[in-house]
């Protein structure tokens, strides 16, 4: 990914909406050609407005945004805001209602003959799965289906750079993943760097080349969906991915493990369980997050150190059982900044 060209570069980008309160603050971070960049935080940390700062939609206070090298216009500078070579598809999707399914995909690319129109629209409704939607109307279809035609119109006029806010919320398990799917093949096949704002750390996972984590405007942390979820810089980001084992030194001795003060954690299948080893803690299985391919238990050591386990779907643990729970061979406690 290194050696891909950057496409997009954000330097110092800060905006507030309210006095002494900075929605996005000093923000600096780049996109590579095709590559899937996704920026993840609480709600209210600054995402929605980093995008729309980044499609030239929204002035900011301080910083600029650059692609191909050339400055990102802010609406104050342009007659229509916005920049034909981004393009945003957010929460509420703005689709023409009134128009059919291929007449809204066909938007952005209406100046284009007539001949290239119908070969790129017969195009975009193979890669989008709206094949047998295309004269139909968009208050006719499903959220999913919606969010479908929303991603088919942007990417109609080949933009280098996409940028997608929350694109999966409002769908179904199965769905989010085929969604998934082809949000990363668009990037792969029409090389589109793709920028998405989410909460669902799955998403973040399985799509992108890169995460940022957001907290109160700022990104705390950019690094690859392994290094993020293996290695987080602190507890803020450590908890983005559920059943996270965040302890402290203190609460760290009754699992007899010594080291320097601080914060540390261990993902849920980091840990196993085994039979109660003498000498040490025992544990007690208080409850268990049952997800059919795998479950969590919550085994409780003391009343101070509680520890989720990963288990597989084979696991037969029942609820007030007692073992011991020790670390995975070859995986150490992962020190937290403060
Ligand atoms: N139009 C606005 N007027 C005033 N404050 C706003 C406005 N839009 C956003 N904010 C504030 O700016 C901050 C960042 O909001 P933003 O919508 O960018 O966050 P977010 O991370 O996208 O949140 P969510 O995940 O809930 O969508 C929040 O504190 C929010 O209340």
């Amino acid at each position: 990914m290194s050696k891909k060209k950057t496409i997009l570069r954000v330097d110092g980008f800060s905006k507030s909406y309210e006095e002494g309160k900075m929605a996005v603050d000093h923000l600096s971070f780049d996109v590579k050609e095709g590559e899937v960049f996704a920026l993840i935080g609480r709600s209210g940390c600054g995402k929605t407005t980093t995008l729309k700062l980044l499609s030239g939609q929204m002035r900011p206070d301080g910083g600029s945004a650059y692609i191909f090298g050339e400055r990102i216009l802010g609406p104050h500078e342009r007659l229509l805001a916005g920049h034909d070579k981004i393009a945003l598809v957010e929460q509420d999707y703005n689709l023409f209602d009134y128009q059919t399914v291929a007449d809204n995909i066909k938007y952005p690319i209406r100046r284009s003959s007539k001949k290239y129109q119908e070969y790129r629209l017969n195009e975009l409704l193979r890669i989008c799965q709206l094949e047998d939607y295309k004269d139909v109307r968009p208050k006719e279809l499903s959220g999913g289906q919606k969010q479908r035609v929303a991603i088919a119109r942007a990417i109609a006029d080949e933009p280098p750079v996409l940028l997608l806010d929350e694109p999966f919320s409002h769908l179904d398990m199965a769905l989010r993943s085929d969604l998934r799917r082809m949000v990363k093949n668009i990037a792969i096949e029409a090389n589109i760097s793709v920028v998405f704002v989410t909460h669902d750390t799955h998403d973040a996972l399985s799509m992108s080349d890169r995460i940022g984590v957001m907290s109160a405007g700022q990104l705390i942390q950019i690094a690859t969906p392994e290094e993020i979820y293996k290695k987080p810089l602190n507890r803020y980001a450590a908890h983005f991915f559920p059943h996270c084992n965040v302890l402290t030194s203190d609460q760290l001795k009754d699992l007899d493990v010594n080291v320097e003060k601080g914060h540390y954690m261990a993902r849920p299948e980091w840990v196993k369980v085994v039979d109660a080893v003498e000498g040490a803690h025992e544990a007690t299985l208080i409850h268990i997050d049952y997800f059919g391919n795998a479950s969590y238990g919550e085994w409780k050591v003391s009343d101070k150190c509680h520890i989720w386990v990963h288990h597989d779907s084979f696991s037969t643990f029942q609820l007030g059982e007692k073992r011991s729970i020790i670390l995975k061979d070859n995986v150490e406690w992962w020190k937290l900044d403060d």
